[in-house]
C-alpha cells in the first residue's frame, strides 16, 4: 500500500535495576533481561512483522570497550532471527566454557548484548524499499558517552518539512528527509546542548577534571528538559523510546495520547511496551499494577535507577487512537476484549433489521482473525434478541400454545458457524505492498456444507473494511461458491474515509473504498463541482500555516447519508459474476464511542484531526489523488 518508510510499530523497553549477577542468582540466568525482551517482542508481533531490531547498553563500562550493541533483521521471522543471532553468542560460550555462563560479570565484560538497558522494536514497514537501514533502533553515535542516543519508536510526524527546516536553521545538514532523522537529530541536538551547557557550567564553577565532569554530566542531565525542547514543534502521534549512552532512558508519548504506551516497575526492573498484556504475560503481573504513560509525559529512568513520569508537553484533549482498539492491538487486553465484544453487540440491531429478523435462514460468521472477538459480542446480541422473542411469543398470548409451536420457539438459536478460515497467521493489512495482493488472494478458505444454497443469508463480520480488497479479491468470491442467497458484510469499524497520519498506514485517499464510493456518487449526481471546489480549497490552503487549515475533504461526503455510501461500497466490492446479493453494514460513529469511551480518536472515520497537521495531511492527500500522484499526504 505504501512507498515510504513508516513507523507505526511496537516498542519494548527494559531497564534492569540490579547488576546482572542478581538475576543470575535469583532467576538462574544473567540473560534474564534478554529473555524478557524476547517475550515482550513476541507478544507484540501483531504490531509489525516486516522487521525488528534490538539494542542494548551496558552500564559503567571502562573506556575503550564496546557498550552499545544493536542488531536488526528483516527476515520473515525477524524477532526469532534476532534472538537466534544473540543467543548464538551465548550458546558458543556454553559449548566451550560452560562455567562462564554463570559468571555474570564476565559475560557483561566479554559478550555483546549482556547489558542492563534493553530496547526492542517491531517494524510495520509498509513501503516499497524495504531495507535494513530503515529498521529501528537508530543510533546517533559520539565519543562522549552521554551524547550517544539510541531510539526506537511507534510514530509518525505530520510536519516533517517544518521540522527539517528547523534543523537547517540550526545549521544542520540532515542526510535524509524522514521523520526518524528529524526526531533523532532533534533529540540529539538538545542532548548536545545540555552536555555543553553542563560542561561550561562546571568549568565556570572551577572544576578542572574532565573525567569528573563527564560523570557529573551523566548524573545531572535533565532528560525531561531535553525532551521538552525537542518535542516543542512536533505534530504527530508517537511513542518514542530512547537510551542515552550512559544509561538514562525515556519513553515519551504524544500530547494527544494517540499512540499507546504502558509501563510497570518494581525494585528489579522497569518495563515499558506498546501493549499492556505483553507486560502482563512477560512479567506475570496484575493489570492494576501496569500504568499508562500519560499523554505529553515521558517515563524517565535515570542511570541511577530513579524513575519518574515527567511532563514534556502540555497534554491537550485526549484522543487516543480507536483503531488500536478495533484492529491494531492484540485482543488479549482485558479492556480491548470487552470493547470489541461491545462493538459486535452494538451492530445487532442493524444486522437483524437487514436480515428481517429471519434468524432461521441466517448463518452468522466472521472474517478471521481480528474480528473474532467482536463476533462473540455479536452472537451474544443475537441470543439476547432470540430470548426476548421467545419471551414475547410465550407471554403475550391468550391461547394455549401447541406442543409443536413450543418446540419451534424453544429451539430457536442463532446458526453460528466458522465459515471463513485464514490459513496463515500473518496480518495482510500490515504486510508490505509487494506481498499483500498475493497473500490476500490465497490466505482464506471456507468450510463447505453449512449453507443452504439459495435460501440462507450469510452474515460475516469483519473488523474493518479499508480498501475493500480483502473482500473483493478473495472473501466474497469464495463465500459465494457456498451458494448463499445474500451476503451481508458487517464492519465493526465505521467507514474509513480519511487518511491516518499518526501511525496506522492508511494514507492515500484513492485507496479508501468509502472515498471511491463518495466520488462515484458525486459523479452520478452530476456534482463534479464539489470535487473541483475541494481541490481548489486544498490547493489554496497548502501554503498556509497548519494552524489555519481546516479539513476541506469532509465536503466530499456531506451530500450523502452513511447508508448511501454503504450501499455504493457494497456495489464496488461485489466481484463480477457472483450470484449472491452483497450488502454492507458499518458501525456508527456514535456506537464506536459507546464501545470505546477511552479512545475517542476517530479522525479516519470523522475527519476530525486532533492536531493541526492532520488537516494539512488530508488536504494534501486529496490534492495528490486529484493530480494522480500515488503518494502519501505526508512524509
Ligand atoms: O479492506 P482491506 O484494505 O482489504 O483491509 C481490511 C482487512 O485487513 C485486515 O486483515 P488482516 O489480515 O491484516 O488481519 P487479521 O487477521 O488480524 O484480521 C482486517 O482485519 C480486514 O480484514
Amino acid at each position: 500500500m505504501s512507498d515510504q518508510i513508516k513507523h507505526e510499530c511496537g516498542v519494548a523497553f527494559i531497564r534492569l535495576l540490579k547488576p546482572l549477577s542478581y538475576y543470575q542468582k535469583k532467576y538462574g540466568t544473567a540473560l534474564y533481561g534478554l529473555n524478557k525482551l524476547y517475550l515482550l517482542m513476541e507478544k507484540q508481533h501483531n504490531r509489525g512483522q516486516d522487521g525488528a531490531g534490538v539494542a542494548t547498553i551496558k552500564l559503567d563500562i571502562e573506556p575503550g570497550k564496546r557498550y552499545i550493541s544493536r542488531h536488526r533483521s528483516m527476515a520473515s521471522n525477524a524477532v526469532a532471527d534476532i534472538f537466534e543471532y544473540i543467543q548464538k553468542k551465548f550458546a558458543d560460550i556454553q559449548k566451550e566454557t560452560p562455567e562462564k555462563m554463570n559468571d555474570a560479570e564476565w559475560l557483561k565484560a566479554n559478550v555483546s548484548f549482556a547489558g542492563e538497558v534493553l530496547l526492542g522494536h517491531l517494524r510495520y514497514g509498509t513501503h516499497g524499499k524495504n531495507s535494513i537501514e530503515n529498521c529501528h533502533p537508530f543510533l546517533r553515535q559520539n565519543n562522549w558517552m552521554t551524547r550517544n542516543l539510541v531510539i526506537a519508536g511507534n510514530f509518525n510526524m505530520t510536519n516533517v518539512d517544518e521540522l527539517l527546516q528547523q534543523l537547517y536553521d540550526l545549521g544542520q545538514h540532515p542526510k535524509e528527509k524522514a521523520d526518524t532523522v528529524t526526531v533523532l537529530e532533534k533529540i540529539g541536538h538538545f542532548i548536545d546542548t545540555e552536555n555543553q551547557g553542563l560542561f561550561d557550567q562546571y568549568k565556570r564553577e572551577g572544576l578542572d577534571d574532565n573525567i569528573e565532569i563527564s560523570k557529573l554530566i551523566a548524573n545531572d542531565m535533565d532528560v525531561a528538559k531535553i525532551l521538552r525542547k525537542s518535542a516543542k514543534n512536533w505534530d504527530g502521534g508517537y511513542t518514542i523510546a530512547g537510551i542515552l549512552g550512559h544509561g538514562d532512558a525515556f519513553v515519551m508519548r504524544d500530547p494527544v495520547g494517540i499512540r499507546p504506551a504502558f509501563y510497570y516497575y518494581n525494585d528489579e526492573i522497569v518495563v515499558a511496551a506498546s501493549e499492556r498484556p505483553a507486560i502482563q504475560t512477560a512479567f506475570n503481573v496484575p493489570i492494576e499494577d501496569i500504568r499508562e504513560i500519560k499523554p505529553g509525559h515521558a517515563l524517565i529512568v535515570k542511570k541511577n535507577g530513579r524513575i519518574s513520569e515527567d511532563m514534556f508537553s502540555e497534554p491537550v484533549e485526549k484522543k487516543a487512537c480507536s483503531f488500536e482498539r478495533i484492529y491494531f492491538s492484540r485482543g488479549s487486553d482485558a479492556s480491548i476484549y470487552r470493547e470489541r465484544k461491545q462493538l459486535g453487540r452494538l451492530l445487532c440491531e442493524q444486522i437483524l433489521n437487514t436480515v428481517d429478523h429471519d434468524v432461521k435462514n441466517t448463518v452468522f460468521s466472521y472474517i478471521p482473525n481480528t474480528a473474532e472477538v467482536a463476533f462473540y459480542g455479536m452472537v451474544e446480541g443475537v441470543h439476547k434478541y432470540i430470548k426476548k422473542y421467545q419471551r414475547d411469543r410465550l407471554l403475550n398470548r391468550e391461547d394455549k400454545i401447541s406442543e409443536e409451536e413450543l418446540t419451534e420457539v424453544l429451539c430457536m438459536a442463532p446458526r453460528v458457524e466458522k465459515i471463513a478460515i485464514k490459513d496463515v497467521k500473518l496480518r495482510t493489512f500490515i504486510t508490505q505492498d509487494a506481498d499483500r495482493s498475493e497473500m490476500v488472494a490465497h490466505v482464506y478458505d471456507t468450510t463447505y456444507g453449512l449453507i443452504n444454497k439459495g435460501t440462507d443469508t450469510l452474515v460475516v463480520l469483519d473488523d474493518s473494511i479499508v480498501r475493500g480488497t480483502t473482500l473483493k479479491q478473495s472473501i466474497l468470491k469464495i463465500l459465494d461458491r457456498l451458494g448463499p442467497k445474500r451476503i451481508v458484510v458487517v464492519s465493526s469499524a465505521p467507514q474509513i474515509r480519511y487518511p491516518d497520519c499518526y501511525g496506522i498506514d492508511m494514507s492515500r485517499m484513492g485507496e479508501f473504498v468509502a472515498f471511491e464510493a463518495a466520488i462515484s456518487l458525486l459523479k452520478d449526481a452530476g456534482k463534479e463541482d464539489v470535487i473541483l471546489k475541494v481541490y481548489q480549497q486544498c490547493k489554496d490552503s497548502s501554503s498556509l500555516p497548519k494552524e489555519e487549515v481546516v479539513n476541506y475533504v469532509q465536503a466530499i461526503y456531506e451530500p450523502f447519508t452513511d447508508q448511501e455510501i454503504s450501499d455504493r461500497i457494497a456495489k464496488i466490492i461485489t466481484p463480477p459474476n457472483i450470484k449472491a446479493k452483497v450488502e454492507v453494514i458499518y458501525q456508527t460513529l456514535d456506537n464506536l464511542h459507546v464501545a470505546c469511551p477511552g479512545h475517542l480518536g476517530d479522525w479516519y472515520f470523522s475527519g476530525n484531526y486532533p492536531t493541526p497537521g492532520g488537516n494539512k495531511v488530508v488536504n494534501r492527500a486529496f490534492v495528490n489523488w486529484m493530480e494522480g500522484k500515488n503518494q502519501r499526504g505526508y512524509m
